[in-house]
């Protein structure tokens, strides 16, 4: 075996006895981040845990506390961050959003992969700690499709509409910076974009049924 390909075996089996890496789903509001973590997490529910980010935003009609965030005050948001409690946190349209150590925590703990669906600023703060994903950019075909879907979803109000359609055009700027993302799925058709996401996991799944059966 020539030490090319000596090198790549040997970094496999070290990827593989890592175990299972965490994922990260970013792109802008309304690019179908939920849609497709639903259909993942609905497909192999034992295999991801979500991780429940906190926010200040009301919920929306159906969010569950606790299940689609974790809704709190600013007031008490800002106390647990004082607190060393929070991996990264973002202001987003007028908003917070963090990761709590406790979300990850907690996903782990069921000795599922964790699932973060975060910002870009969240994105560059994660790069900064140990955690290690895979970095998925979830990008609309355009951007009148995304003001059709956000406004077709009719959760937003006309002010926070803008703000996000705002923020949409200086993600999609962002993430081009070469390597910020380990894939970029456009969501096109969405069966077809759930088939990419499900290719770029296979190996993480794979290893963590392999882990479940042992
Ligand atoms: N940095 C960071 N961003 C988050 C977190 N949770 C959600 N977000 C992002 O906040 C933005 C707004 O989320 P949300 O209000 O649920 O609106 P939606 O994405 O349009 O459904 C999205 O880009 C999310 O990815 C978090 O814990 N940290
Ligand atoms: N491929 C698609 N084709 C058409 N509509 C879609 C597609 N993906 C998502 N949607 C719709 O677009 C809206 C925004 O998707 P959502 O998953 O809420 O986005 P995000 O979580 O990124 O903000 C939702 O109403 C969803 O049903």
């Amino acid at each position: 075996m020539s030490w090319r390909r000596l090198r790549g075996a040997i970094a496999r089996a070290a990827a593989a006895m890592q175990g299972p890496r965490p994922v990260v789903l970013s792109g802008p509001s309304g690019a179908g981040k939920s849609t497709l973590l639903k259909k993942l997490l609905k497909e192999y529910e034992d295999v991801f845990g979500f991780s429940v980010s906190h926010t200040t935003r009301q919920p929306r009609p159906g969010e569950v506390n606790g299940k689609d965030y974790h809704f709190v005050t600013r007031e008490d948001m800002q106390k647990e961050i004082d607190a060393g409690e929070f991996i990264e946190h973002a202001e987003f349209s007028g908003n917070m959003y963090g990761t709590s150590k406790g979300a990850v925590q907690a996903v782990q703990a069921r000795n599922q992969i964790c699932v973060l669906d975060i910002d870009i600023q969240g994105v560059k703060n994660i790069k900064r700690t140990d955690l290690n994903p895979i970095y998925i950019f979830v990008q609309p075909p355009s951007m009148d499709i995304l003001e059709k879907r956000l406004r077709d979803r009719k959760t937003e109000t006309e002010e926070s509409l803008l703000k996000r359609l705002t923020a949409a055009r200086v993600d999609l700027e962002l993430s081009k910076e070469p390597g910020l993302f380990d894939l970029v799925i456009i969501n096109d058709d969405l069966e077809k974009a759930y088939s990419e996401l499900k290719k770029m996991l296979l190996e993480e799944i794979k290893k963590a049924e392999e882990s479940r059966k042992s």
